[in-house]
């Protein structure tokens, strides 16, 4: 009996969907600058040392495998607050962090927008209770992973595709506009799909009109480390709204920064005014997370635990993660010098200019489209670029195909 005849053909994702358009991709020149995936030198994926040798440790030490608590793996959650607010965080060592191990990042986004849904700011005018602000353009999971939890998504301003930056006067304008107490999400650091993040000065700015307008702060916080290289200039816009006093909630995925895209290892940080206050949150973000999938997985936890808890593995991630960043940033100007040389007058400082995984490159759809359908090489309609995916092998290939689809 077709029970399910009445189900219609979802879209396909923006960015998973068109990695399996790749993958069945027969070209043998087909190159993928989809999915902000690292990829070494010769296009591959990456597992760092310093995961393989907490692995080596995690496995001799034959630990049980038994459930971890709702709220995830204590240890983790812990270096995983660390690593972003610092170790001597007077909102950690005071116990005022209600915090969960999520699934990953998008888990940790997804949990945030319940809790958000369910208790919206006590300082909100009507109009804001479940209303969040999420930057023009942003990571296109946002839009579904807030509304899907009966959360009013809302754009801001934020890209200028003139001067291809950041639309600084129009972002503090509609952060001015917004009803006060509105929740407001910010990308810590590597704006994706963008790579312009606000520069410190702005940051100011933003954490100003924040505070007039008593907006909650929902930081997604996925490439810390990968984007400049130190997790501590990374950390820097966190930390000014933590300093300020903003209550605010962090969202952690370690799926780039540590390599851990499968393992699924992430967190969710709620700062709060008390420890009273850190214990009743907490206690909701248990009764979420419980009828949603019960409990986080271990072995990435345990990974990530393991490396911030011991100095020398800690060393050596931080020597791959600088790696990662590393390439990337050469990526970028070998590209922008073959793009500049094939197309002489027409500037891509851009290129070079944005930050982390992403170029957020101009291409309009119709040049997207035919990079993929005339030359095999795939990216997002909206012209972002997953800098990982270049290397020595392929940037002159995708600079000349990018140079006759503009022609
Ligand atoms: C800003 C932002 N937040 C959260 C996530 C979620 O990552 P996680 O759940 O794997 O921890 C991503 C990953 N965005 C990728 C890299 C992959 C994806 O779309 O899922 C991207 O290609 O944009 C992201 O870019």
């Amino acid at each position: 009996r077709p029970l399910w005849r009445d189900v219609p053909q979802g879209a396909d994702d923006p960015i998973l969907g068109l990695n399996q358009a790749f993958v069945a991709d027969a070209s043998p020149d087909k190159v993928s600058l989809v999915v902000g995936a690292y990829r070494d030198a010769h296009g591959k994926p990456v597992v760092l040392r310093a995961v393989r040798a907490a692995e080596e440790r995690i496995v001799a030490a034959a630990l049980p495998k038994e459930y971890t608590p709702i709220a995830g793996m204590a240890e983790f959650v812990r270096a995983a607050i660390a690593l972003m607010l610092g170790d001597n965080s007077s909102a950690l060592t005071e116990g005022r962090i209600a915090a969960v191990q999520t699934l990953s990042g998008t888990g940790a986004c997804r949990v945030a927008a319940d809790l958000l849904a369910r208790f919206p700011s006590p300082d909100a005018e009507p109009a804001a209770a479940k209303l969040i602000y999420v930057p023009e353009p942003t990571w296109s999971n946002h839009w579904a992973i807030f509304h899907d939890a009966g959360l009013t998504v809302r754009g801001y301003r934020y890209w200028d595709g003139d001067s291809l930056g950041l639309d600084e006067d129009g972002l503090l304008e509609d952060l001015r506009a917004a009803p006060r107490g509105a929740t407001l999400l910010l990308h810590a650091c590597a704006h994706n799909p963008t790579g312009v993040d606000p520069t410190s000065a702005q940051w100011a700015r933003i954490a100003d009109v924040v505070e007039e307008r008593a907006l909650r702060v929902l930081f997604d916080s996925a490439y810390q480390g990968f984007a400049s290289g130190d997790p501590e200039r990374d950390a820097a816009a966190v930390r000014l709204f933590v300093e300020r006093g903003h209550p605010i909630m962090l969202a952690q995925s370690f799926a780039k920064n540590f390599g851990l895209y499968g393992e699924r290892v992430g967190a969710l940080s709620v700062v709060t005014a008390s420890v009273a206050e850190a214990s009743t949150v907490l206690s909701q973000l248990k009764l979420v997370i419980r009828p949603m999938y019960s409990s986080p997985p271990l072995h990435g936890a345990r990974i990530v635990a393991q490396v911030l808890g011991d100095p020398a593995l800690k060393q050596l991630w931080l020597e791959d993660c600088a790696g990662m960043a590393a390439r990337i940033a050469q990526m970028r100007s070998a590209l922008r010098t073959e793009l500049e040389s094939l197309q002489p007058g027409r500037s891509w400082a851009h290129m070079s200019s944005q930050i982390g995984m992403f170029c957020f490159s101009g291409l309009r759809p119709e040049e997207v489209d035919a990079l993929r359908e005339q030359y095999h090489l795939y990216l997002t309609r909206d012209g972002r670029i997953s800098m990982a995916s270049v290397n020595p092998g392929n940037v002159r290939h995708v600079a000349q195909a990018i140079t006759e689809v503009m022609a």
